[in-house]
Formats: structure tokens, C-alpha cells, sequence
């Protein structure tokens, strides 16, 4: 088995999951040890997983607000598990339509005895909430164009997505902003975390959203 680097950049990792290290260390052994088999990651990423993966979705905590917080799309828990570990003062809702994936969340959410976290098997658009979310987060799920449908609608009047984007970001707004406009989302911007920190940066597209009057 491939080893995982859960040692490498020590500083980072402190200053994002103070003491909740342990359980993200945790986190990461288990992804990296059971994750290929169960398809959940590509055989490249086990060497990689803390440095690329977890910590890039970790530097998204300080974003995040006490209150109720969607993560469409999780997959292996990425980033919404990792958070979870990291933010037990937020509750987490994570939306994933695989059962494999699923099945997964709800096991480490378990063996983690994380109590923060709420799991939907469904697809997001399906997704009715008697309680609207305070902030939804996402990654590599779809351009952000077809995004926008998959995450507005679950936010509260004045809620904010939190969703993180490859190097093309400016080029994805672009090409979105007619469904920018139909979401009513405003006050968009990039945010751009870990520079000089981490191997990868993490670039975060903000919004707020508008409910519809
Ligand atoms: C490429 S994976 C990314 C997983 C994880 N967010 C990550 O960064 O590793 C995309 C995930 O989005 C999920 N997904 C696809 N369409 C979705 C939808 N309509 N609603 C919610 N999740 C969806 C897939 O099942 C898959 O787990």
C-alpha cells in the first residue's frame, strides 16, 4: 500500500484543525487505505490525499459560519466530511445520490463519532428542506453554470455559496451569468486560499443569494 503523507506540512495542518488533527489524520488513513478499493479515489491519489486533498478543502473552514451548512456532492467527504471534522460547530448536510459513497459517509461519520453531520441520498435538484441552509459548499461537481440550480435553491434569503473551482474560475462566471442573474446571486468574488502555504491553492467562488420576491 502506498503511504500516506498524513506528517506533511505539520504547521498547515495544526493551524486548520487545531485539535482535531487526530480524527483527520484518521480520516485520511482510511480514505487512503480503503479508498481505491471501494472507488472512491483514483489509484494516483493515496500519496497525495492529505496535501491535495484534505487540506485543500480544509482551508475552506475559517469560511464558514456557525449555522447549517449543505455539501452537495461529497463523495469520499470531500470537501464536507473533512469539514465536519474540522468545524464541530457547524452542522453538516451532505448530498450524495451514490449508495457506495453513501454507505461510506455514513461509516466514517460513525467510526469519526462526528454528531455534526446529516446524510441525504439524493440528488441535490431533488433535495426539498423543511430548513433552508446557511451556506452550501461544493467540489469538482459540475461548472458552475449548472451548478447554480443544483445549490441556490437550498440556501436561505441571504445565504452564501462557498463553492470551490479549478484554475478556470473567472472563465466559469463568465459563461454563468445568465444563471448568476437568475438565482439572484450577488456580490460574487474569488477567494483564493493557501497561496504560499499549500502545494495547490484553493480557489472559492462566493455569492449570496437573493430569495425571489
Ligand atoms: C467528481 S465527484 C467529486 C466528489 C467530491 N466532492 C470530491 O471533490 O472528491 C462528483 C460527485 O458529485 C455527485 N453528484 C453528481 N451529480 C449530483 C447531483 N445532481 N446532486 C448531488 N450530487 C451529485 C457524484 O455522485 C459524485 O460523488
Amino acid at each position: 500500500m502506498t503511504e500516506i503523507l498524513v506528517e506533511a506540512e505539520p504547521a498547515v495542518a495544526a493551524s486548520l484543525a487545531g485539535d482535531r488533527i487526530p480524527e483527520l489524520r484518521r480520516f485520511a488513513h482510511n480514505l487512503g487505505r480503503f479508498g481505491e478499493e471501494r472507488g472512491l479515489i483514483g489509484p494516483l491519489e493515496p500519496p497525495r490525499l492529505w496535501s491535495r486533498h484534505i487540506l485543500n478543502s480544509a482551508i475552506m473552514a475559517p469560511l464558514l459560519r456557525p449555522g447549517r451548512v449543505g455539501d452537495i456532492g461529497t463523495g469520499a467527504g470531500l470537501p464536507g466530511l473533512v469539514l465536519a471534522i474540522v468545524r464541530p460547530d457547524v452542522h453538516f448536510v451532505l448530498i450524495e445520490p451514490m449508495e457506495r459513497r453513501v454507505a461510506w459517509l455514513e461509516e466514517q461519520s460513525a467510526e469519526l463519532e462526528l454528531s455534526n453531520v446529516t446524510i441525504l441520498r439524493a440528488r441535490a435538484e431533488d433535495v426539498r428542506l423543511d430548513d433552508p441552509l446557511d451556506q452550501v459548499t461544493a467540489r469538482a461537481v459540475s461548472a458552475l453554470r449548472t451548478l447554480l440550480p443544483l445549490t441556490a435553491p437550498l440556501l436561505r434569503d441571504g445565504g452564501e455559496l462557498v463553492l470551490m473551482k479549478g484554475a478556470s474560475v473567472d472563465a466559469e462566471i463568465a459563461s454563468a451569468e445568465k444563471q448568476l442573474r437568475k438565482y439572484r446571486v450577488s456580490d460574487v468574488r474569488v477567494d483564493v486560499l493557501g497561496e504560499g502555504v499549500l502545494d495547490d491553492v484553493t480557489r472559492v467562488v462566493r455569492g449570496t443569494v437573493r430569495a425571489r420576491g
